[in-house]
């Protein structure tokens, strides 16, 4: 069993109620993001290649697209811009690629990071 992973950055804002970090969370702040996929696999004999990493990085760069210097608040399909909604919602974004086993969200700044594998877990 193989696992490919690649990851992509994005600069984003956000305002987030209903946390113990108090007012400064509630208004709107950026964060640097690092989000990492990983498809697991065995690779196709013909091609040496779990999935083509071209593929998966044209899809990424679509999905970083809708993120990158965006207010996450204003994402209907995001829900609370929480760690678990952007990893979450990146997933949901790349099943036509590869279908990610998971997909991390990193929140460095602050020593977080979620992992989302599926609705199946
Ligand atoms: N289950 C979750 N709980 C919380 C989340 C989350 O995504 N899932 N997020 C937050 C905060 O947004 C997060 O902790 C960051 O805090 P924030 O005040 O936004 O940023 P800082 O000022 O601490 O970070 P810097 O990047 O250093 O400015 C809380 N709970
Ligand atoms: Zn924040």
């Amino acid at each position: 069993m193989w696992e490919l992973t690649k990851a992509f950055r994005f600069e984003a804002a956000h305002a987030l109620r209903g946390t113990t970090l108090g007012a400064d969370s509630e208004e709107i702040h950026g964060h640097s993001f690092r989000a990492e996929v990983t498809v697991r696999g065995t690779p196709d004999p013909a091609t040496g290649m779990v999935v083509d990493l071209g593929v998966l990085e044209q899809a990424m760069a679509e999905v970083r697209k809708t993120l990158d210097h965006k207010l996450l608040n204003k994402i209907e399909a995001l829900g609370p811009p929480t760690l678990e909604n952007l990893s979450r919602f990146i997933w949901e974004r790349l099943q036509h690629a590869g279908k990610p086993t998971r997909v991390s969200v990193h929140r460095d700044s602050c020593n977080e990071s979620c992992t989302y594998y599926g609705p199946q877990g």
